[in-house]
């Protein structure tokens, strides 16, 4: 048990990060086209205080549109709109508390963003945690689940209503699934989503960034029936010199520094793709994609699998509470 549930995600999941580097070692960061203006537009950034979330924000509104950072620091978060204001940006910034490991909180952001009447045109979920010991949230699920995903889950459907309505066709809205090369290493076991029989940070971590595009394929699919103007995609941004790594083991944070310093992308380049995503005309109409440096790339062999993708769909909706559509 502790073998397959513990030591084999651990060293798919270094491989992985081998191999991204390996890339990234011969291979330049994505260089983004240029990008339409955005003013009147209306995004959220869940995690946009710091990293590449505030990356995100930054360049957004640099474009002139209207972003939220949505995001459980609030020191963080008044200074990073600060930073963004001046930096000089064209858009308007604002920052509004949502803590993702809690349902309630996420619940009150979406009263909060509903009561303003504003439209939304792209949604970006890239808050996250990675190889956090093993917690649960104040809803009883296991942390990198419930901030990674099943937050993300639940803002996403409360807010599509909003989506739907905000797009058009020709100038979809879009939904961006920060996720990871760490995905190729992920098993959703749907029997123990919350890890309880035996927990690997990593594999937990592996697990959530798994079912953020088995999400984004599924809900492609809902949008595409539905013939709704909105896209969803999942982005993979390489390995990126961020606070993500702070809770890694002492032995690996210290093997990470020099590798981050020459290796590692900065938050600006791990940022472009999401960015990319949410905005370049070429990506317009395009949805149901996993892109790796400004490219549509082939995600895990798991992701495709549309019996998972439905069943981890139910599943999550029976866990945030929402009736399943
Ligand atoms: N850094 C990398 O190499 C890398 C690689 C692949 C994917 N990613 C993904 O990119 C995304 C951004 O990570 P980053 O590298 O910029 O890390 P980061 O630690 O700098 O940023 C994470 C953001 O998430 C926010 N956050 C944490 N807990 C939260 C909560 N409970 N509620 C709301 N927000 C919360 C943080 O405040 C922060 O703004 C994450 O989803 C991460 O998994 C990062």
């Amino acid at each position: 048990m502790w073998l397959q549930k513990v030591l084999v995600p651990l060293l798919r999941l270094y491989l992985c990060g081998i191999k991204v580097l390996l890339y990234q070692m011969f291979n330049r960061s994505f260089t983004l086209p240029v990008l339409p203006e955005q003013n009147g537009r209306v995004a959220i950034v869940t995690g946009g205080t710091r990293g590449m979330g505030l990356a995100t924000a930054r360049h957004l509104a640099s474009l002139g549109m209207h972003v939220i950072i949505a995001g459980n620091e609030r020191e963080e978060g008044r200074a990073a709109v600060v930073d963004i204001h001046e930096g000089g940006c064209e858009g308007k910034v604002e920052f509004i508390f949502m803590d993702l490991t809690s349902l309630k909180s996420v619940q009150q952001f979406v009263e909060m963003f509903r009561a303003r009447g504003l439209p939304l045109h792209v949604l970006v979920n890239n808050a996250g945690t990675m190889m956090v010991p093993e917690m649960r949230t104040v809803d009883g699920f296991e942390f990198h689940f419930a901030l990674n995903y099943l937050g993300h889950f639940l803002l996403t459907n409360s807010l599509l209503d909003i989506l739907k309505r905000s797009g058009r066709q020709g100038s979809r809205s879009r939904i961006v699934n920060v996720s990871s090369a760490t995905h190729y290493a992920g098993v959703v076991d749907m029997e123990d989503l919350n890890r309880r029989a035996c927990y690997s940070s990593h594999g937990a971590y592996a697990q959530s960034k798994l079912a953020l595009v088995l999400f984004t394929y599924h809900l492609q699919e809902q949008m595409t029936a539905g013939g709704f103007p909105v896209t969803v995609n999942a982005v993979d941004p390489g390995m990126v010199d961020t606070a993500l790594y702070d809770n890694l083991w002492s032995l690996a944070q210290a093997m990470k520094k020099p590798v981050a310093k020459t290796l590692f992308r900065t938050p600006a380049e791990g940022a472009s793709t999401t960015v990319y995503a949410a905005v370049a005309s070429e990506m317009e109409g395009v949805g149901g994609r996993y892109v790796y440096n400004g490219r549509k790339t082939r995600s895990a062999d798991l992701s495709y699998d549309s019996e998972l993708q439905a069943e981890l769909w139910k599943k999550s909706c029976e866990l945030a509470g929402l009736r399943e559509n």
